[in-house]
């Protein structure tokens, strides 16, 4: 659990948008813009390999899920896109993307809510790029956060504190700090772990609306059916490799249940 002892708490800066891209690899001027491209990539985490050799490109407007069972680099493998993680060989270009083109959400549990800071507050926090880290929220910014939390249902609760709020409600509040951020690429750590189905499905809603803007969405996300119904492109991780590609190419019987386990007819009669 991250504590959130303070604004300078490395996870809150994180959330609050301000130091994710701190070092970022740098630029590669042959990628095409705004494509984010792995070229024999490899990371390690305490010494051991979690994936190597993974080549694949995100387009500008792609819409990809990141796949694979518990512990297979999922997590890893967005925060090396977010250059927040180092690389143990092979690189990440960005095609001229920069820190404010990127929106991150990352995994719920890991964001410690007991950090003293109202709803509006934490919307105002995906502004930062506008208000800087510290600044005030003008007007224009305020009516914004506002407008962010009613799409996502808590414009009832944008006095309250973020530990008043359910894990629902907290989710929903990080997407409505995604809306503030107007990021060109979006990162998502399972968006929808732990929600409702009418929760998960406005929110997907909303993914599915920054998609149609043409943003580049990069998901981790665990529901195979959600991925097939929504996700065109996948990256599958299983046993150090990832598998990149077209949803329907990638996500077969066969390579499910070499990554997930159970019989192949379980994946097999899984709707499509
Ligand atoms: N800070 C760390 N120190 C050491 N090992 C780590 C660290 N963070 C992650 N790992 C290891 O790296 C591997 C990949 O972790 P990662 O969180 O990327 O997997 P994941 O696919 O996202 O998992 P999950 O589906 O459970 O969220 C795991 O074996 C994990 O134990």
């Amino acid at each position: 659990m991250v504590a959130a002892a303070g604004l300078h708490d490395r996870a809150m800066r994180r959330i609050m948008g301000a130091d994710r891209m701190g070092h970022l690899h740098p630029m590669t001027p042959c990628t095409a813009a705004g494509t984010i491209r792995l070229e024999d990539a490899g990371a390690t985490m305490g010494g051991q390999v979690v994936w190597r050799h993974v080549t694949g490109s995100f387009r500008p407007g792609s819409m990809t899920a990141i796949a694979g069972a518990n512990g297979t680099g999922k997590s890893t493998l967005l925060r090396a896109i977010l250059g927040e993680v180092p690389l143990a060989h092979g690189t990440v270009t960005r095609g001229g993307l920069g820190p404010r083109d990127f929106g991150y959400l990352p995994q719920a549990r890991i964001i410690d809510r007991g950090f003293p800071i109202s709803v509006t507050d934490m919307v105002l926090g995906g502004a930062w790029q506008q208000t800087g880290l510290f600044g005030r929220a003008d007007r224009t910014v305020r009516l914004r956060a506002a407008s962010a939390l009613h799409r996502v249902n808590l414009g009832g609760q944008a006095q309250r504190m973020i530990a008043a709020l359910s894990a629902g409600q907290f989710q929903r509040l990080l997407f409505a700090r995604l809306l503030m951020t107007d990021a060109r690429v979006i990162v998502l750590d399972e968006p929808f772990t732990a929600l409702d189905a009418p929760t998960t499905q406005d929110l997907l809603e909303l993914v599915c609306e920054w998609h149609a803007q043409g943003r580049t969405i990069i998901a981790v996300l665990h529901d195979i059916h959600q991925i097939r119904t929504c996700f065109p492109d996948v990256v599958l991780l299983h046993g150090g490799q990832a598998t990149w590609g077209r949803t329907p190419d990638i996500l077969t019987p066969v390579t499910l249940q070499r990554a997930y386990g159970g019989t192949r007819d379980r994946w097999a009669d899984m709707p499509s």
